[in-house]
């Protein structure tokens, strides 16, 4: 049995591939911002109450419109049948089994409507690089509405592909034979992502447009920006610095959350990724005014280490976790957390 997180990883760092387990677990040069990420939660202190006489905390959170048993979903991530011959399948069915919301990414090893088909009762955004070629693009929306998918979650931080060493060392380029990016086959052959710096505000709007889907943007950082996203309609921000993997020595996510939140001034949702690990992490960046948090590399590691039900394995130790904490601190219900409760060193 595996009792945290870096069990997990460790179990799944033993099952696969070494140039797959760098390829997952790297980030862009040399690695600041990938370590910065949990360095952050490390130094944030909480402070708790006591005496409170509360009942078992309530963890359940809404998002746009939808509901999630806890403040806690998975972040989207490439190539789930590295780890995984069911890939993103077993994913989503672990999401349904812990009622939380999947972002299936544009770059998955599984077509998001059979993603969609394996896990009935999924709760699924699917996640887009937003291509230059905007009729691609329309397809792409076309194919995640069909799936049902309840939002499109716009990755923003990546006008390039982040240059991770772990990756050019190892000469790591190409998926092994018999996998390819699903959702990128158009008639008979498979397109190639484009990572465009061209992509622009106006590619934003003209997305909106062709949809009526929720906008969530993924990987703001800059307050400038959050304020900029709200006259452009999104309807929830995602604070993300890619797990460290493009942008290197960007600020860790918890750090810039703040910033953001006081932007937004509460307009609309805010969401972050990037180095939470423990349940006392998701309750320190809610206190600091996320509605819910996302994981991306734990996931990945349950999947590697077992399947479905590794996956299913993290969901879990992560709810116990943010259950436990919440009690620690005597709060009722997720929604409880304030500023107040997060003490930062300096
Ligand atoms: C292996 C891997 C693949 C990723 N693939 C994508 C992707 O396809 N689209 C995307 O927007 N973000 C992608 N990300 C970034 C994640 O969505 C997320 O921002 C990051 O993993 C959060 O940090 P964490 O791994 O520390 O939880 C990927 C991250 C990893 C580690
Ligand atoms: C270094 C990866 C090379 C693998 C094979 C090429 C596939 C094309 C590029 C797809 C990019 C998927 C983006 C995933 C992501 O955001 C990330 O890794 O981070």
């Amino acid at each position: 049995m595996r009792f945290t997180l870096r069990e997990v990883e460790a179990a799944a760092r033993e099952r696969l591939d070494p140039v797959h387990y760098d390829y997952f677990a790297g980030g862009a040069g040399d690695e600041v911002t990938l370590r910065a990420n949990e360095a952050a939660f490390e130094r944030l202190a909480l402070l708790p109450h006591v005496l409170r006489g509360t009942a078992k905390p309530e963890l359940g959170v809404t998002l746009l419109g939808g509901r999630a048993s806890m403040p806690v979903l998975i972040a989207p991530t490439a190539f789930h049948r590295l780890a995984d011959p069911e890939g993103e399948r077993a994913t989503a069915r672990a999401a349904a089994a812990a009622e939380t919301i999947m972002m299936v990414s544009m770059a998955s090893t599984v077509a998001v409507g059979d993603v969609a088909a394996a896990a009935p009762g999924a709760r699924l955004w699917f996640q887009l690089f937003i291509q230059p070629d905007m009729a691609f693009t329309e397809a792409l929306v076309r194919r995640a509405e069909a799936a049902g998918c309840g939002a499109l979650v716009v990755t923003a931080d990546s006008p390039v592909f982040g240059t991770r060493g772990r990756d050019e060392r190892n000469g790591f380029r190409d998926l092994p034979d018999g996998l390819c990016c699903e959702n990128m086959r158009d008639g008979d052959r498979v397109r190639e992502i484009a990572f465009s710096p061209a992509v622009s505000w106006e590619h934003l709007d003209r997305l909106r447009e062709i949809t009526s889907l929720p906008v969530v943007l993924k990987g703001v950082l800059h307050p400038a920006d959050a304020r900029a996203a709200l006259d452009h309609g999104v309807s929830a921000l995602f604070v993300s610095n890619h797990g460290g993997r493009q942008l290197d020595t960007a600020p860790a996510a918890v750090d810039a959350l703040p910033e953001i939140v006081d932007a937004v001034g509460g307009a609309v949702p805010v969401l972050l990724d990037g180095g939470v690990r423990r349940g006392t992490d998701v309750l320190k960046a809610l206190a600091l005014g996320a509605d819910a948090v996302a994981v991306g590399r734990p996931v990945v590691w349950g999947l590697a280490a077992d399947g479905e039900r590794g996956a299913r394995r993290v969901l879990g130790l992560l709810r116990a976790e943010v259950e436990e904490a919440l009690t620690l601190c005597g709060l009722a219900s997720v929604r409880d957390l304030e500023p107040g409760m997060v003490r930062r060193p300096w």
